[in-house]
């Protein structure tokens, strides 16, 4: 597989459990997500022992600061070599600007940087909790178009969201999706979910999935059954 579709978010607290999966797979057949959880427990090492596999990373830490602090931490990303890094679009123009200039120096070898824009675990209640009274939709389109202004390559959005975001936006900007659920698994916190022939189907360029995978009996067998149902 030239470009895999599949994330695999390693939300694992045991260190073993999660090497004895990665050890399992094929940097082929998908690319590896670390996520706070595991960066918090393990820290660089952890990205650089999956590096060290010949696995891509995608370091999804969603920093949310100010624009200083924010270019710093995605410039110490580019230094780690991480595939993808990303920031929260609802910290503003400024320091979405400012993130995508810390990453200036590191020229072909940049990470992509992409922003988050409504969490796939949030619905319209949780909008209007916040004083948002646009729909999870709405508010989508409004934050990728900000970030598609500041210049950064993509946003995490839900599936749901991917045609419209398309059409809006364009092709090339790339659409990055968790609340992917194969069916039959359990929904979870996740709200706004697609499995992920629909998923890509809607125009997603990269599915996030975690617990479908990692807490499944046979993990590989799943990422691979995945796989194999993209590629029909
Ligand atoms: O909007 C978002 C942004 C990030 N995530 C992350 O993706 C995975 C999803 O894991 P599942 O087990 O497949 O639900 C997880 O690491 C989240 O932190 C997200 O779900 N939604």
């Amino acid at each position: 597989m030239q470009d895999p579709k599949v994330l695999v978010a390693l939300d694992y607290a045991d260190l073993r459990q999660c090497m004895s999966f990665v050890d399992g797979l094929e940097p082929s057949s998908c690319r590896l997500k670390v996520g706070k959880e595991m960066f918090t427990l393990f820290g660089p090492e952890l990205v650089k022992a999956l590096h060290h596999k010949g696995f891509e990373v995608f370091l999804d830490l969603k920093f949310h600061d100010i624009p200083n602090t924010v270019a710093k931490a995605v410039a110490a990303a580019a230094e780690l070599g991480v595939w993808m890094v990303n920031v929260h679009a609802s910290g503003g123009r400024r320091m979405m600007e400012a993130a995508k200039a810390a990453l200036q120096p590191y020229g072909d070898k940049r990470p992509k940087l992409i922003a988050v824009t409504v969490l796939t675990s949030m619905e319209q209640a949780d909008l209007q909790d916040l004083g948002i009274e646009l729909s999870p939709q709405q508010q989508v389109e409004r934050l990728a178009s900000l970030t598609q202004q500041c210049g950064l390559d993509g946003v995490v959005c839900s599936a749901h969201e991917a045609t419209a975001l398309k059409s809006l936006l364009g092709e090339d900007f790339l659409l990055v999706t968790p609340g992917i659920r194969p069916s039959g698994s359990e929904q979870g916190d996740q709200r706004r979910i697609m499995t992920p022939v629909e998923a890509i189907a809607a125009g997603s360029d990269y599915l996030v999935i975690g617990r479908p995978i990692t807490q499944a009996a046979s993990p590989k067998q799943v990422l691979q059954q995945i796989n194999q149902e993209l590629s029909e």
